[in-house]
């Protein structure tokens, strides 16, 4: 694509050059530059993309946007210089641009809050998928088209930068997609990767803390997740979190709401039944009142569903079929998937890493305890430090004994993370620290009896920990599966 054509929508200038250059790729980062890229440069919290002009030139780049006249010495007299004001903002200009607006092809739903993003963008795509329906999800379990993974990306984050999102929402159009649901995350709006989406529903499951150093406080977080919503013509909000009246506020069109203890919910949830295995309810509405069941444990799944029905409704579906697809779903990997001993005791891997939802999620296993309950945990390096403690105590007050052990450490000492998680449990005699996360999983394991749970949180289905910049092979269900294959068989349940 002409270069001029993918400026055709932001102000610029050209500084030398001629934008009738072609352009193959857009690229943000010096790694990902080829030949007859376009390079764009960002200011970031750690690094400067101008710093990476003298490579950008070096590896083939035919023009480079910047935001200040620095590296340009670097720069040959044939290479295109465009200046702009803020390229953070230009870039998903451009890479919409570059893609052709990809998001208008096909129906978008973006979900946010702090816990439950993946777990609502699952059960949507599964009903959509059940119902006949070509759905692309972007997440944390990755970039799909209906259960296969996009092949040609790379890893990305919760939210890809703009130009990977681009390209897979672009693939997602190739492929003639119907509906995409993406996980839209605090850092992915802050960073502005989801600018040029044409967002046709956003949905809000909660908000606590989180991301406290990325954000800096609390309410630069809150208002990062805030500002989906005026960009959605149709928003579903849960009215059970303490802040849904803000996120009511910042709507800028329709709203439905929906709830479990807020009876004032457009959709809410009664009679509701929960075991190992799944949960029942019953759900109302001002036009239907209907039996549910979902085969995902755990009490938030209820408030997970009510969002996914409201959306599905919203997409068009008949609440009938949403019903029956409901009873088909899987869990999604790494969400308090179950895997049964034959000794008789149950080990839950789980995902939840901030204190809201390893509270939430070991309030939920309360209810069907008839054991002990046991919990593997640790927190991430280069996170939030301020939830550590606090998940400590959380994990102490709500278990009988807890293992604390290693996350993804990143650049962190773990023993110094482990210091911080300790400070805030109870009673020493109820917990033991062993740093190597297999080990820590195998204790816990070897002391269960039967009917006791184990609950292994934080990293779901991750398959790498992250130490020191290099990342290993750990998965938790392979050191599950190993243990018990070398004790016993194994039934695993999705
Ligand atoms: C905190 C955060 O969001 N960081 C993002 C941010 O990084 P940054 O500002 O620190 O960038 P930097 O490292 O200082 O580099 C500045 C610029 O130089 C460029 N550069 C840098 C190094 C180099 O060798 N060559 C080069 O060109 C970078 O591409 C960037 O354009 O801008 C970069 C480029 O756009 C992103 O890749 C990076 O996300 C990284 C992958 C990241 O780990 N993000 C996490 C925290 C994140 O976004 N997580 C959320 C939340 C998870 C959830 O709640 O579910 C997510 O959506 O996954
Ligand atoms: N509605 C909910 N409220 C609170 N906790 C929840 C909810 N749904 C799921 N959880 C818990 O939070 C964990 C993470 O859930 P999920 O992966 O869906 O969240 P997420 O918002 O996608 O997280 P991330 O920010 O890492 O992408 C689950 O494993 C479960 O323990
Ligand atoms: N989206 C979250 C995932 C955290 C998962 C946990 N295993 C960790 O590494 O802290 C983050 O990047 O903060
Ligand atoms: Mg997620």
């Amino acid at each position: 694509m002409k270069l001029q054509t993918i400026l055709n929508k932001i102000d610029y200038t050209t500084l030398q050059g001629d934008v009738q250059v072609n352009i193959e790729s857009v690229a943000y980062h010096s790694g990902l530059i080829q030949q007859d890229s376009l390079f764009i440069c960002l200011e970031g919290t750690k690094r400067d993309g101008h710093d990476y002009i003298a490579q950008a030139v070096m590896k083939g780049a035919v023009a480079i946007v910047i935001q200040k006249q620095v590296g340009l010495e670097f720069v040959p007299d044939d290479m295109t210089v465009i200046q702009v004001d803020d390229t953070r903002h230009a870039l998903p200009i451009i890479a919409s641009q570059f893609y052709s607006h990809p998001s208008q092809a096909f129906r978008l739903v973006g979900v946010t809050g702090t816990n439950g993003k993946t777990s609502v963008s699952h059960l949507i795509s599964s009903i959509l998928q059940y119902t006949g329906r070509k759905v692309g999800t972007v997440g944390t379990l990755g970039n799909r088209i209906n259960n296969e993974d996009i092949k040609a990306y790379r890893t990305t984050p919760t939210t890809p930068e703009t130009v990977d999102l681009q390209a897979s929402f672009a693939a997602m159009r190739d492929q003639s997609v119907t509906d995409v649901v993406m996980e839209v995350s605090s850092m992915g709006l802050k960073n502005k990767r989801v600018l040029e989406c044409q967002f046709d529903v956003g949905i809000f499951t909660n908000l606590s803390q989180d991301h406290l150093d990325d954000h800096g406080s609390f309410e630069d977080y809150k208002e990062s997740k805030l500002s989906l919503f005026p960009m959605c013509p149709y928003s579903i909000l849960n009215i059970d979190d303490p802040f849904a009246s803000e996120f009511i506020g910042a709507t800028n069109g329709s709203y439905e709401t929906y709830g479990i203890e807020n009876k004032e919910a457009d959709l809410n949830a009664t009679g509701i039944k929960s075991d190992e295995k799944g949960v029942h309810f019953q759900v109302n509405h001002k036009e239907f009142q209907n039996d549910v069941y979902v085969p995902i444990p755990g009490e938030f799944t209820v408030s997970n569903s009510l969002a996914a029905i409201c959306c599905c409704l919203h997409l068009g579906l008949d609440i009938e079929d949403i019903i029956e697809a409901l009873k088909h779903v899987k869990g999604p990997d790494g969400r308090l998937q179950t895997i049964h001993s034959p000794e008789g005791y149950t080990v839950m891997v789980d995902y939840a890493h901030t204190p809201d939802a390893l509270e939430k999620v070991l309030l939920n296993l309360s209810p069907i305890k008839k054991g002990n309950i046991f919990v593997v945990f640790g927190c991430g390096g280069d996170r939030d430090r301020g939830k550590r403690a606090v998940m400590g105590e959380i994990a102490s007050r709500w278990s009988d004994y807890v293992i604390l052990t290693t996350d993804n450490p990143r650049s962190e000492e773990p023993a110094s993370i482990l210091a911080d998680v300790e400070e805030g449990m109870q009673a020493p005699g109820d917990y033991e620290i062993i740093e190597d996360r297999e080990e820590a999983i195998q204790r816990a394991l070897s002391m269960a009896e039967p009917r006791d749970i184990v609950l292994i949180a934080g990293r779901g289905n991750e398959n790498y920990q992250e130490v020191n910049g290099s990342k290993r092979s750990l998965n938790d269900f392979d050191v599950v599966e190993r243990f018990m294959n070398q004790h016993t068989s194994t039934i695993k349940e999705g």
